[in-house]
């Protein structure tokens, strides 16, 4: 694992979205795995500005989510369907035919397989990740197979209560989502954890220096030819 530590997240996001704007520029055909989350805003915002500036374009760009809600009404605006429109897509000259989000509201096992194939067809070449306060990636909540691949997952009540922050009460959080599995993620040929905030160093020492074990999903990276590490100072304070 290639680990950076920032003493700011205006630096942090800089140098993300510098890997970005670099990899599009060497392929303007890359195929994205993308993050949704308060974690990826701040990259999502450089990347329209880089956009705006002419320094990269989205037009060949092919993107799959890792995860959606199920239960979610599709005018919510935290579908994750809807997040992505608001926060990159609908400001960035994508072609939204070529945007995938595992669907939350169509027949579970259609759904499964559908993204399974898809993901099976379109390598992704860079996979973003931000990660749980329990250590989960994508909804991969603790436990979850290292072998498993897009499935139906029952939310982890501490995810529930972090999540609540962006929703009326916690009882609104939904209880299930569909998500990217594990040995989907890893299949990425380059991998990008962010995490910042005190809230995760828990789960940032143990993805970097705990045993990989399916009780910490992050830790399974360790074993990822390619992963880029970016934290803030919070996020790496227990690592020293
Ligand atoms: O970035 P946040 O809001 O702390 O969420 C952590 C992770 O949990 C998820 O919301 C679940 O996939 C991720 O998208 C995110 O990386």
């Amino acid at each position: 694992m290639n680990i950076q530590v920032f003493q700011s997240k205006e630096a942090l996001y800089d140098a993300v979205a510098k890997v970005y704007i670099d990899r599009l520029n060497q392929n303007p055909n890359l195929t994205l795995g993308l993050a949704t989350g308060t974690t990826p805003i701040p990259l999502y915002k450089k990347l329209i500005k880089a956009y705006q500036e002419k320094l990269i374009s989205f037009k060949g760009v092919k993107t799959f989510n890792l995860d959606e809600y199920i239960g979610l009404d599709e005018s919510h605006p935290e579908t994750y369907f809807n997040f992505m429109r608001r926060e990159l897509f609908n400001h960035v000259d994508i072609d939204l035919n070529q945007t995938h989000i595992p669907n939350g509201r169509i027949d579970f096992n259609e759904a499964m397989k559908d993204y399974q194939l898809l993901l099976q067809e379109n390598p992704i070449d860079i996979q973003l990740l931000g990660i749980g306060s329990n250590g989960h990636i994508g909804f991969n909540e603790p436990n979850t197979p290292f072998d498993s691949k897009t499935h139906i997952i029952e939310l982890a009540l501490k995810t529930r209560i972090d999540n609540s922050r962006l929703f009326n009460s916690l009882d609104e959080v939904p209880t299930h989502a569909i998500t990217m599995g594990i040995s989907e993620i890893l299949e990425a040929k380059e991998i990008i954890v962010i995490a910042t905030g005190k809230n995760k160093s828990d789960a940032v020492y143990e993805m970097i220096k705990g045993p990989v074990t399916e009780s910490l999903p992050a830790s399974i990276l360790q074993r990822h030819k390619n992963v880029m590490v970016f934290l803030d100072t919070d996020a790496a304070h227990k690592l020293t």
